[in-house]
């Protein structure tokens, strides 16, 4: 089963190019929401694309902090969207409101480890974008779970493509299947090709690897009907923005603090990040445009990068933090680093000592430390090469949308 309808001209005004796919500018002073409104209180050009409407994505773990992203930007710039499809194992209530718009929005309530939910999900549509996963770099689950969820969920994925004839799967990948690494070597503005010696032991890093491969490796597969599967990955690196946990989780914890967060990490480690706007924006791109340049997209690997400036984990959180009202203090660690490391294998202890009785799960531990201190960032053009992919929000907007984000969970959380 292939994608109906004609190439990219028979795509409306919305054409990958540099800066040529905002269908709308977003509208400024919602609180980030101008977007949003605009997919559901579509403007007059909209109505154009009524009669192309024809394609039917899903999106897995569609209700998680990128998935969400992914699911309004679709909504937003994806004029031939015709039914979207939302897996997730937990499904969020914000998903009702998206259910008013002109584009058929299903909720799936699915397991990816649940092969035969899966294929029942992937049925019928013509692209799968699969995002969830399970993200635990703090050792809030088992490594088999987190095993099974990344990859055998990602080889359910590709097998219910194959079978049910859908022709195009983008997966959400990430940085850290390329590193940091066990050594801690520094990859600096590091692009697709750069050598790197990619050896993993954490359970995470090493599941996104090899659920990555699949990916890679299945592309070229008949599926049902004959045709090739088109395949390839996306890395984002640390992505931030509304929704994003670990920003509230910091901002929480300088509360805690007095309104201070102490510095443990040296201001000269870059850490790459990148903006969740942009990494669904590169979805939707990657998404549309695979048909089209299937033999030059197809199994590649693609860094999510943005104009976010290059800085370490730390400053570049104060980035959002610091506008509201949280100052880091030092300009150096406070702590040396062999007292951190000893600290993080305490963490160690102590969650294994505690997990008969509470789940002890802090941001500190040997891998956060090793990751947080190593220098790991992309300088790439790929993505632009291969398929237009601009930047949708610049670095100011990303700042300013993030930190009006943070405002309200600080007004929430009062
Ligand atoms: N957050 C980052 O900085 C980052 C960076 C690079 C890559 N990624 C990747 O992006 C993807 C999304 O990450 P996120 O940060 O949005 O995480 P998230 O935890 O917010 O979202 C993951 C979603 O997947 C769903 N999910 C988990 N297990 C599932 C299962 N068994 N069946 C169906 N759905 C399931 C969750 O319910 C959740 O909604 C992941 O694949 C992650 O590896 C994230
Ligand atoms: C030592 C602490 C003092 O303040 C700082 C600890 C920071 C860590 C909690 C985070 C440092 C790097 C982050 C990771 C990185 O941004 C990339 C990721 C890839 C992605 O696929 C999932 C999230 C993450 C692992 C991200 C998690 C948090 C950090 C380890």
């Amino acid at each position: 089963m292939g994608r109906e309808g004609g190439g990219a001209s028979g795509r409306g005004p919305c054409v990958a190019g540099p800066g040529a796919c905002r269908r709308q500018p977003p509208v400024a002073g919602l609180g980030g929401l101008g977007p949003w409104l605009q997919c559901l209180f579509p403007q007059p050009g909209m109505a154009d694309s009524a009669q192309a409407q024809k394609l039917v994505y899903l999106v897995t773990g569609g209700c998680g902090f990128l998935g969400e992203h992914v699911v309004r930007m679709l909504l937003q710039q994806e004029p031939q969207l015709r039914e979207l499809r939302i897996f997730d194992l937990h499904l969020g209530p914000w998903l009702e409101e998206l259910k008013t718009g002109p584009v058929q929005v299903t909720a799936i309530q699915g397991d990816v480890t649940q092969a035969h939910e899966v294929a029942a999900a992937v049925a019928g549509a013509h692209v799968v974008i699969h995002t969830a996963g399970l993200v635990d770099v703090f050792g809030k689950t088992s490594p088999e779970t987190i095993h099974e969820v990344n990859v055998q969920g990602t080889r359910n994925v590709i097998e219910a493509c194959v079978q049910t004839g859908t022709r195009f799967l983008v997966y959400t990948s990430s940085m850290e299947v390329v590193g940091p690494n066990i050594k801690g070597q520094p990859f600096y503005r590091g692009n697709e090709n750069t050598p790197y010696e990619a050896v993993h032991r954490h359970p995470y890093p090493c599941s996104k690897a090899l659920a990555e491969q699949l990916v890679l490796e299945a592309n070229g597969r008949k599926v049902l009907g004959g045709l090739p599967l088109v395949t390839c990955a996306l890395r984002p690196t640390g992505i931030y923005g509304e929704g994003h946990q670990i920003m509230r989780d910091f901002y929480h914890q300088g509360l805690r603090l007095g309104g201070r967060l102490f510095r443990a990490i040296p201001a000269s480690v870059e850490h790459g990040r990148v903006y969740v706007g942009n990494v669904a924006w590169m979805h939707v791109l990657v998404a549309r445009e695979l048909e089209h340049r299937a033999a030059l997209m197809g199994g590649q690997v693609y860094f999510c990068y943005d104009n976010s400036p290059y800085k370490s984990y730390e400053d570049f959180n104060m980035e959002f933090l610091g506008p509201c009202g949280l100052r880091l203090v030092g300009t150096r660690p406070l702590l040396p680093y062999w007292l951190l490391l000893f600290l993080a294998a305490l963490n160690v202890l102590l969650q294994w000592l505690l997990r008969p009785l509470l789940l002890y799960a802090p941001l500190l531990n040997p891998y956060t430390l090793a990751m947080a201190n190593t220098t790991f960032t992309v300088s790439t053009d790929k993505a632009r090469r291969h398929f237009g992919y601009e930047p949708l929000f610049s670095w100011e907007e990303s700042r300013t949308r993030t930190i009006r984000w943070v405002q309200a969970v600080e007004g929430s959380a009062q």
